[in-house]
């Protein structure tokens, strides 16, 4: 085995790196993977930054084991509402046989593709944050607003244990939050993806209940009959929906409500009908759909498969807040407005999946998506995640315009 400072291992050809570049790879090296994320040695590292910069570092322990971290650069009018630069730290499991390098090693090929675990969701951000201060610190800056950054823990698993707590906190209301920035996606084009809201994320398992009796037999109304015909009804359902998205050329999978399922689960032995299966679904549904009428027609959908078909909810989330995105809101304006004169071409979207942009919308805050990777394919959660180093600068460059520009938003009338 060779060691993993081996340049064979790492792609580490030259010293001329540049050191944001060397950072964010130190940063994919840390194994905050699921299930076991080592957040001990993020929180260090943050920490480390914090000293570095010379920037307030406050931890939060939300729950045991389970710590929020912010590193705040104080404005010179804290009056004001502040800027929050979110990230969270954990990620995703991966399948390593998969991948051409150790996901956790941050290899860097010869085009300067570094592959890793996280590149694009969502370590890149952290550190573009974190280089972006450091620029703009060490030219002397200093911005009305003040500016924090956020690291939290588990928003891959939902954020329960993250932001979905810390919102609720007093320090969280201390932060005085204006406008947040937080997560988007890769986008392979020259454009720029960018989320003012998200869709509700609806996880039901679908519970059947019918006569048992021999394998052998003809037994009426089985357990089986009924959940074929709910999961036939909801998948009928997602087809619509499918190819609703197909034909309609203006939509995108943030338009339409995506279903799945998931897991099925039931049964004893091949010669004995089961009295009770059970079909689990991920649902997520557009910020624009009446969720109380797609409720009734989930019932609608259960009572029609027969009786003593019943479901629950393993995730019901229900608020649509979006963040407004016209030109007469003061932080969209400033946000698109330098986007426009850097020449970034953005494409305004609602976020497929989950966030935890959604708790801070739902406490109150306009919050925007946002990872400045253009011209990169998607591959969050996939196999052989990678980020270019020349997209990933690019990113330091954009934020180095976007945090002096939001930071300094005069006061609104609200702040009066
Ligand atoms: C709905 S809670 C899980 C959150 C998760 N977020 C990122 O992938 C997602 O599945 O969207
Ligand atoms: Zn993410
Ligand atoms: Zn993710």
């Amino acid at each position: 085995m060779l060691p993993e400072k081996d340049p064979r291992k790492t792609g580490d050809k030259d010293s001329r790196e540049d050191s944001s570049v060397t950072l964010f790879r130190e940063y994919l090296r840390i194994k905050t993977v699921h299930p076991e994320p080592n957040y001990d040695a993020a929180v260090q590292f943050l920490e480390r930054i914090a000293a570095e910069l010379g920037l307030g570092c406050q931890k939060v322990e939300v729950c045991p084991s389970r710590v929020i971290t912010v590193l705040t650069w104080q404005g010179t009018n804290p009056q004001l509402r502040s800027i929050l630069l979110n990230s969270h730290t954990d990620v995703v499991p991966v399948f390593e046989e998969h991948w051409h390098h150790n996901p956790f090693v941050a290899f860097k090929d010869s085009e300067g593709n570094i592959y890793a675990r996280g590149a694009q969701d969502m370590k890149c951000v952290s550190i573009q944050y974190i280089e972006a201060i450091r620029r703009l610190k060490a030219t002397g800056k200093h911005f009305s607003r003040t500016v924090h950054m956020s690291f939290v823990p588990d928003e891959e698993i939902g954020g329960h244990k993250g932001m979905e707590m810390f919102v609720k906190r007093p320090e969280f209301k201390a932060l005085n939050v204006g406008f947040a920035l937080d997560e988007g996606l890769a986008n392979p084009t020259d454009t720029f993806t960018v989320f003012y809201g998200e869709k509700c994320p609806w996880w039901i398992k679908v519970k059947a209940q019918g006569n048992p009796g021999h394998g052998s037999r003809f037994i009426e109304n089985t357990a089986a009959e009924k959940l074929h015909r709910v999961i036939t009804s909801l998948l009928a359902f997602r087809e619509r929906e499918k190819q609703r998205l197909k034909s309609e050329e203006h939509l995108t999978l943030g338009d339409v409500t995506s279903l799945n399922l998931t897991l099925l689960e039931g049964g004893v032995s091949f010669n004995v009908v089961p009295s009770e299966m059970t079909a689990s679904f991920d649902i997520r549904i557009p910020p624009t759909v009446d969720l109380k009428a797609f409720e009734e027609q989930l019932t609608a959908w259960c009572q029609a498969a027969g009786e003593g078909v019943t479901y629950n909810f393993c995730q019901k989330y229900t608020d649509q807040t979006v963040t407004p995105i016209d030109e007469s809101d003061p932080w969209w304006k400033v946000f698109s407005e330098t986007c426009r004169e850097m020449n970034m071409k953005l494409k305004c979207e609602i976020f497929p999946a989950a966030t935890d942009s959604r708790y801070i919308r739902a406490a109150g805050h306009p919050a925007i998506g946002f990872s400045p990777m253009n011209r990169t394919p998607v591959l969050l959660h996939d196999h052989n995640e990678f980020l270019n180093e020349q997209v990933f600068l690019h990113g330091i460059e954009i934020y180095t315009r976007l945090i002096p520009a939001l930071a300094s938003v005069p006061s609104l009338p609200v702040e009066a």
